[in-house]
C-alpha cells in the first residue's frame, strides 16, 4: 500500500512528492528504527535542507499518514522529488538505513512482479558496498513473502580470485546475503575461479547463452540479454561494475562479457558485463552511499553533457533507472 503527501511550492512550478510506499511491516521496522535514532525531524530537516532554499522556504510540508497513523515524525528520507530536469526524477535521498528499508521493499516488488508475469526473477548482483544494503531484504523475507526458489542470481563483475578470497564479490554477495536465502544453489551463476580472466569471461558468457536461449533470461530488442533487476553500485571515481573512467572496456558494444588485466582498483584481473548488457536491463538500482562519492554523483547525473561522461553517467536502463543515495552522497547535487 502506498500514501502519499505532496509537499509543493504553492506559486511556482517546483513539485514534490513526499511518498511512504511502505507494506506495514515496513512501516514497524522503520518506526522502531526510528524510536532507537530518536532524532527523525533533525534528519527529515536534514533531507529537506538539500533542496535549494528559496524552494525550501515555500514549501508546505502536510503530516505523512499511514493506515491512521500520523507519520510526521518519520518522514525521514523517502523524497521522492519530481521536477522537469530529468537527471532528478529517480533520484531517492536517504540516510543509509532507510536506503536499505526502501530498496528491500523495492526488491521484493519486483521479484513478485517478475515472478508473478514470467515465473522466475532474474537479478544481477554488484560487489563492494552494495551487498550491506541486501540486509533489510534478507529480514524483511517473510513479511514480503519472496519466492526464493524463483530467484536466478547472477553477478555484474567479478574479481579473479579464488572464491572463499576476501576480495572475492560472490564471497562477499555469500557471507552478506546468499547464505541467509532459500535460493537454490543451482540458480546462483557464480564466475569459474580455476580460469583466468579471459577463459573465465567466455566461459560466463557462454553460460548467459545458454541461458537467454533456455528461457531463464529475457532478450533485448537488440540481441543483448535483459535482466529483470540489477543493483549496482559505484566506486569513488565513478566506475560502475569493472567498467572504469577513461579505460576501453567501456566502449565495448559487442560481447556481453569481457575482461580486465589492468584495473586501476586492486585486484587487476576482472570479468565484467558489457555496458550493452547493463543498459538493456529491465531495471536498474544505483545504490551510491557516503559523502566520498559525492562528486561522482554529481558529475554523473548533473556533470557537463559535452565532458567526458563517467561510467556511472552512462548507465540508462530500458527500463527504469533508480538512484538510491544517502545524504552524504547526494550533498553536491542540491547546492544552488
Ligand atoms: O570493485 C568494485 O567496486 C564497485 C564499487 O564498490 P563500493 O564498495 O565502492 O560500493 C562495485 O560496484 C563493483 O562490483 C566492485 O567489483
Amino acid at each position: 500500500m502506498t500514501s502519499r503527501v505532496r509537499c509543493y511550492q504553492t506559486s511556482r512550478t517546483i513539485k514534490m512528492t513526499f511518498s511512504a510506499a511502505f507494506s506495514t511491516s515496513l512501516y514497524t521496522s522503520q518506526t522502531s528504527l526510528l524510536s532507537s535514532k530518536n532524532s527523525s525531524n533533525k534528519l527529515f530537516l536534514k533531507t529537506c535542507s538539500l533542496f535549494p532554499s528559496q524552494a525550501r522556504k515555500k514549501l508546505l510540508f502536510q503530516p505523512l499518514r499511514y493506515n491512521g497513523f500520523s507519520t510526521e515524525r518519520s518522514c525521514v528520507g523517502i523524497v521522492k522529488a519530481i521536477q522537469s530536469e530529468n537527471w532528478f526524477k529517480n533520484v531517492e535521498v536517504f540516510t543509509k538505513e532507510h536506503v536499505a528499508i526502501l530498496l528491500a521493499h523495492d526488491v521484493a516488488q519486483h521479484s513478485n512482479k517478475f515472478i508473478q508475469e514470467k515465473g522466475a526473477f532474474t537479478v544481477v548482483l554488484s560487489g563492494g558496498s552494495l551487498i550491506k544494503y541486501l540486509r533489510k531484504l534478507v529480514e524483511l523475507t517473510n513479511a514480503e513473502s519472496i519466492d526464493w526458489s524463483k530467484w536466478h542470481v547472477f553477478w555484474v563483475d567479478e574479481r579473479v580470485v579464488p572464491k572463499d578470497h576476501l576480495e572475492s564479490n560472490y564471497k562477499l554477495a555469500y557471507d552478506g546475503f546468499l547464505s541467509k536465502v532459500p535460493i537454490p544453489p543451482v540458480n546462483i551463476y557464480s564466475i569459474d575461479d580455476a580460469l583466468e580472466a579471459d577463459g573465465a569471461a567466455d566461459v560466463y558468457e557462454t553460460t548467459l547463452r545458454r541461458l537467454v536461449k533456455n528461457g531463464v533470461i529475457a532478450t533485448s530488442e537488440n540481441g543483448f540479454p535483459k535482466f529483470d533487476l540489477m543493483l549496482l553500485g559505484m566506486g569513488q571515481d565513478g566506475h560502475v561494475a569493472s567498467l572504469f573512467p577513461r579505460h576501453s572496456l567501456v566502449k565495448e558494444d559487442k560481447k556481453w562479457v569481457s575482461f580486465i588485466k589492468d584495473s586501476p582498483k586492486p585486484p587487476s584481473d576482472r570479468i565484467t558485463l558489457t555496458f550493452p548488457v547493463i543498459n538493456a536491463c529491465s531495471n536498474i538500482a544505483m545504490v551510491v552511499t557516503g559523502a566520498g562519492k559525492n562528486g561522482a554523483v554529481y558529475s554523473a547525473l548533473r556533470g557537463d553533457e559535452k565532458s567526458d561522461k563517467l561510467p556511472a553517467g552512462l548507465v540508462s536502463s530500458e527500463g527504469e533507472l533508480k538512484w538510491y543515495l544517502d545524504i552524504g552522497a547526494a550533498s553536491m547535487l542540491f547546492k544552488e
